[in-house]
Formats: structure tokens, C-alpha cells, sequence
């Protein structure tokens, strides 16, 4: 067992989670994952062991935690595609809400009162502001914020009313991989802009397609805040440290606070990889907003985090290289 204790990773088997979890073990730890693998792989799972099992299982968390005596909890356990979020909205009220739910309650059982929550910038909904604050958040625009805004409002008032301390943590776009090219982005259906450009050039995505070329943004299309994996881990380790050291915890966005254009990522892949991402343009995806750039002020003051890793350009190396092995090219 690693010298510090037991940390308990939900959705551990999964993109941001498996990232964190390697982060969680250079740091001294022991990551436990914890996950149903309905959209993980087993294979992610590296830094520790695996304990199969759904957050919603209430009974199994209490005896896992118990078992590793985990000093607190990472919760990435979700589903989180926006479109479908849309379309099936039981399904995500369901598996994120009430699945936080029987996590927190195994947690209370057990004794185990930290938590570092995934949220999102979803959150913000049509926030019409550049960069957005924390203090920014709601009305949301889609069940995938809102399943994530109620949980960040469950755990506000779990902390006024049982002292339970927790960081949400607002990731703006999550992307980039790990360099030892064991972990990466894969998903199945991939709805994410730099994975699917980068899988249409290696001949796997056959209907790559700029979503909507008419917004208020400088060229047109919708601005977003690119932040690597690998900083979203190293915040994550920063969040962990501030609750062991008995802080309540709160909300923090995580972005870098620079936008960029779905045209200049595509620039920017062109840039690095030699090739151009075939595309056609096609009408907006609901439920998109225009732009969303993170005010990241609040996270470097509170949990002493700045994005380091989070260069455009790195960012695409590094995701080039994991789709590379990934997605063999096809034509
Ligand atoms: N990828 C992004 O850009 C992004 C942005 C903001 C927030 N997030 C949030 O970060 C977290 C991780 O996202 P990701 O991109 O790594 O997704 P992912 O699908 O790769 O990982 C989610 C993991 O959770 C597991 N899981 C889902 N439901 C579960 C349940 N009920 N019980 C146990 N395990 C379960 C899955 O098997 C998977 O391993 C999610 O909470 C997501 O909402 C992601
Ligand atoms: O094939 C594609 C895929 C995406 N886009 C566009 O690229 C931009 C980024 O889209 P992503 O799907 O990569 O990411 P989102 O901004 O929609 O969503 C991500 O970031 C959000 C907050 O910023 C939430 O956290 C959410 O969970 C997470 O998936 C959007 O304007 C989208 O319309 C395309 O043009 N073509």
C-alpha cells in the first residue's frame, strides 16, 4: 500500500479518471477505482486496484471504502453527452444524481466526509459573459448541466448541514492524453471536437462537420477553453491536498482563460499533424453556446492551480499521438 492512504476514484476506468488516478499515485497515494465500466476500460486501470461496482450501489461503496480506508473520494462516475443528456434525460438523472446520491450516502456510512466532484462548464448555460466567474453559474440549457448543477447544490447543502467538505471542480474542455500512450480520450460514439477531427484524419469519423459558422465570435464559430488532462489531473491533487488539510472545500472553474475558435483548432491540427481535417459545415448542435472561457482567477488564488500543460499545440501532440495507437488509420 502506497505510504499516504487509499483514495477512493469513482469512474476511475474512464478519460479524466484514469489520468487522475496515475496523478493520485505519483502523489502518494493508492487510487482505488471504482467503476461499472459501462463506458471505462478495464485496461485504464493501472496505478491500483479495481473494484467493479455502481456509485448507485450505496451498501458495496460503504464496504470498499471501509476496506481501503480511503481518506476521500474522486468522483468522476457519469454520463455526460450533452446530446443525449437532451434525448434521454432520465437516463442522466438517474445515473448522475441519483448515483451521486447512493455515493454519498455509502460515504457518510462510512465515515468518509471528502470529496472532489467533477462538474463542468456546462453548468453555465448561456453565460454570455468572457471569461465567466464561478458566481456566474445557471440557468443551465441542457439535463447534463443541470444533473451537474444539483449535485454541486446537494453537496453545498450536505456541507452546511453534516460539516461534509467537498470541491466541485468546473472543467471546462477536457483534452490532450497522457504521454505514455496508454491512457487517452476513447469513447464510442465520440461527440468531442479534437478527437473526432483527429480520428476523421486517420479515416474513422467519414462526416466530420464544423457545427455552425453563424455565431457573434471573431470567425464565426463557437470559442471554447482547451485545458490538458494532465493539468486537470494536477488540480485535482491540489483540490485532495486543501480537503485533507480540513478545508470545507467550494467551487473553482478550471480553464486556462484563453478561447479558441473550432476554425483555429483545426488551424492549430493542420498545424501539427501536416494535414487538413476534411469538413463540411453544417447548422449549429443544439443546446451550444457561443462561447464559454473560464475566469480561472478563483482556482489559482484558492487551490494554487495554473494550467501549464495546456498549449494548443501540445495538446494536439499529444492527442495525435494517443489516437495514432488508438484508431490505426484506415485510409
Ligand atoms: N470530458 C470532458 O470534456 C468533461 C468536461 C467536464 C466535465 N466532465 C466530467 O468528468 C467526468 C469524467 O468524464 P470522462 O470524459 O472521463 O468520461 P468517461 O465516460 O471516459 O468516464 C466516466 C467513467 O465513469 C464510469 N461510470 C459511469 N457511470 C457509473 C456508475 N453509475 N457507477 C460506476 N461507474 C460509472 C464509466 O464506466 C467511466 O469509466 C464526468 O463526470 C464528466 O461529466 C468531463
Ligand atoms: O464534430 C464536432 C464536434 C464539436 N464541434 C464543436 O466544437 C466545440 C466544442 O465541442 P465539444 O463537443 O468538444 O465540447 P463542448 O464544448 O460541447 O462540451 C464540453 O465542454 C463543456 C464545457 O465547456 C462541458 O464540460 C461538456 O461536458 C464537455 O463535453 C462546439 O462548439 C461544437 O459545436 C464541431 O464543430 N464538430
Amino acid at each position: 500500500m502506497a505510504s499516504r492512504g487509499s483514495i477512493l476514484i469513482t469512474g476511475g476506468a474512464g478519460y479524466i479518471g484514469s489520468h487522475c488516478a496515475k496523478a493520485v499515485a505519483e502523489a502518494g497515494f493508492l487510487p482505488v477505482v471504482y467503476d461499472n465500466l459501462s463506458t471505462g476500460h478495464r485496461n485504464f486501470v493501472q496505478w491500483g486496484p479495481l473494484v467493479t461496482g455502481d456509485v448507485a450501489d450505496h451498501d458495496r461503496i460503504t464496504a470498499t471504502i471501509r476496506e481501503h480506508n480511503a481518506l476521500a473520494v474522486m468522483h468522476f462516475a457519469a454520463f455526460s453527452a450533452v446530446g443525449e443528456s437532451v434525448a434521454d434525460p432520465q437516463k442522466y438523472y438517474s445515473n448522475n444524481v441519483a448515483g451521486t446520491l447512493g455515493l454519498l450516502r455509502g460515504m457518510r456510512e462510512a465515515g468518509c466526509d471528502r470529496l472532489v466532484f467533477s462538474s463542468t462548464g456546462a453548468v453555465y448555460g448561456n453565460a454570455g459573459r468572457d471569461p465567466i466567474p464561478e458566481s456566474a453559474a445557471g440557468p443551465t440549457v441542457n439535463p447534463y448541466g443541470r444533473s451537474k448543477y444539483m449535485i454541486e447544490q446537494m453537496l453545498a447543502d450536505y456541507r452546511a448541514a453534516y460539516q461534509f467538505k467537498s470541491v466541485c471542480l468546473r472543467y471546462f474542455n477536457a483534452c490532450g492524453a497522457d504521454a505514455s500512450g496508454t491512457i487517452g480520450e476513447l469513447r464510442d460514439p465520440e461527440t468531442h471536437l479534437i478527437p473526432r477531427a483527429l480520428m476523421a484524419l486517420l479515416g474513422h469519423v467519414p462526416d466530420f462537420a464544423i457545427f455552425g459558422e453563424d455565431y457573434e465570435t471573431p470567425d464565426g464559430t463557437a470559442v471554447r477553453d482547451y485545458i490538458h488532462v494532465d493539468d486537470l489531473a494536477s488540480a485535482h491533487i491540489a483540490a485532495l491536498e486543501l480537503l485533507l488539510k480540513g478545508d470545507a472545500g467550494g467551487v473553482f472553474n478550471l480553464g486556462t482563460g484563453t478561447g479558441y475558435s473550432v476554425r483555429e483548432v483545426l488551424d492549430a491540427i493542420r498545424a501539427e499533424t501536416g494535414e487538413a481535417v476534411p469538413s463540411v459545415v453544417r447548422e449549429r448542435r443544439a443546446g451550444d453556446p457561443p462561447i464559454l472561457v473560464a475566469d480561472p482567477s478563483k482556482s489559482e488564488s484558492g487551490l494554487g492551480f495554473k494550467a501549464s500543460r495546456s498549449d494548443l499545440g501540445h495538446i494536439i501532440r499529444s492527442a495525435w499521438a494517443w489516437h495514432q495507437k488508438a484508431h490505426p488509420r484506415r485510409r
